[in-house]
């Protein structure tokens, strides 16, 4: 058995190069920069107005000014700064050359053509030329681009961005007790929900998942299946890893020339874990119960994901303060389904009594999962440990 830490090692050197795509600003929420991307004009592109008032010129002030002219956002005015006068000006507008100070309408007693200034604002209100950013400054690569980048690049003139392809992942699972959602189970069946919870991990991560009908118990339907992924950048399989007689995935991945990385992890749970490169792509055989899957999913998988798309893979680990005394663990690094709460500096992480790894309503209800480190010694309530935060507010699309 290898640890966590060397198992995910081997994992990620599996992960090919990001390969590169053009897209259009407007599908590019969510997706990863590879390239940098360049600014095509300056914002603002002229000295703007910040507040709706008059431009003047603060060495004429008090006034009274003459208001020779307007200018409003996209009509500016053409003549220029005249010692005494003042510009009627709106939000937005260019400020004619000259002029070095725009005040609130509100501070302004207006008759006819001629205003005074009654109260002067500190500020001068008027946002310089290429205040937010000039033509040819980058938004760098390397990361996710959100709905403040993509108003960015969008104010930058850029209308294409060379985003990271998102990696194809095929999931298979297979088992002659598993049938889908929504039919009705034969006695000893119960319903797949490997299958859709890990590609849902999998498009959290930034992948494109693809679920393959459910396979049989039998080498035939497990090589059509294997057949049906190829070309994938992933293929996860979940189950059939274990000893048992029906446990055929490591001997059809072999068979396919799949060369094993590992296959034990000092893991709880997810002891069954292997992985190995598959054509261009990789594969990664996960175990079938349902929680293990998706610990590993969490672990591997999806480090995986962000590994081909750039990114740093993480898992992101976190630290908080223990909620309740915990008894010594064994040779395997443990992942408990915990709650947080609290509102100190630290939350606080206490572990669900049940860590049944089949009980989707533990991990359904879990905010983070505890990690302790292979033979950790008892340890108290108030003690520091780690934790992989499981809640994001990220929806995918
Ligand atoms: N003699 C031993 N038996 C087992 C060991 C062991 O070391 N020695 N390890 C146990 C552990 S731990 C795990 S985890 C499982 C892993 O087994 P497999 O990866 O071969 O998974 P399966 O046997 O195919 O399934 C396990 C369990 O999960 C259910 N399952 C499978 N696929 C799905 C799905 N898509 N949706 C919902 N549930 C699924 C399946 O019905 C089984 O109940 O092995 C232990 N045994
Ligand atoms: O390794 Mo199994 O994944 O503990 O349930």
């Amino acid at each position: 058995m290898i640890s966590v830490e060397q198992a995910l090692a081997h994992v990620l050197a599996l992960a090919p190069a990001p390969r590169p795509e053009t897209v259009a600003l407007e599908h590019a929420h969510g997706r990863v920069l590879l390239e940098p991307a360049v600014a095509a004009m300056t914002q603002p592109p002229f000295d703007a107005s910040a507040m709706d008032g008059y431009a003047l010129r603060r060495a004429d002030l008090p006034g009274p000014l003459d208001v020779i002219g307007t200018s409003a956002a996209g009509h500016p005015w053409g003549g220029e700064a005249r010692p005494g006068t003042a510009i009627r000006i709106f939000t937005g507008a260019p400020v004619p050359t000259g002029y070095d100070h725009v005040e609130l309408q509100e501070n302004i007693l207006r008759e006819d053509d001629r205003i005074t200034v009654q109260t002067r604002s500190t500020g001068s209100n008027i946002r310089a030329r290429g205040n937010d950013f000039a033509a040819g400054d980058r938004v760098e690569p390397g990361h996710i681009l959100g709905a403040a980048q993509i108003g960015l690049l969008a104010a930058m003139n850029v209308a294409d961005v060379t985003v990271a392809r998102a990696p194809q992942v095929v999931i298979l699972t297979g088992g002659d007790e598993l049938v889908p959602p929504g039919t009705t189970p034969a006695p000893g069946q119960i319903i797949s929900s490997n299958d859709l919870a890990l590609a849902a991990l999998a498009r959290e991560a930034g992948a494109v998942p693809r679920i393959l009908p459910i396979a049989r118990d039998t080498p035939d339907s497990l090589r059509d299946s294997f057949r049906a992924a190829e070309g994938a950048d992933l293929l996860v399989t979940i189950g059939g890893a274990s000893v048992g007689d029906h446990d055929l995935i490591a001997g059809i991945a072999a068979e396919q020339g799949i060369v094993q990385s590992f296959y034990k992890v000092a893991l709880r749970p997810g002891k069954p874990l292997m992985a190995g490169p598959m054509g261009a792509g990789a594969m990664l055989g996960l175990p079938g119960n349902p929680v293990s899957a998706m610990v590993c999913g969490i672990l591997f998988m999806q480090p995986l994901i962000r590994a081909m798309l750039g990114l740093e893979p993480g898992p992101l680990i976190r630290t908080a303060l223990l909620g309740r005394d915990l008894s010594a663990e064994g040779p395997r690094q443990h992942y408990l389904r915990a709650s947080l709460d609290g509102e100190g500096d630290l939350p606080r992480i206490t572990p669900f009594d049940d860590q049944d790894s089949a009980r989707l309503t533990v991990m359904s209800d879990a905010d983070a999962l505890l990690i302790r480190p292979p033979e950790d010694p008892a340890r108290k309530a108030g003690d520091q440990v780690s934790y992989i935060p499981l809640r994001s507010d990220v929806l995918p699309h």
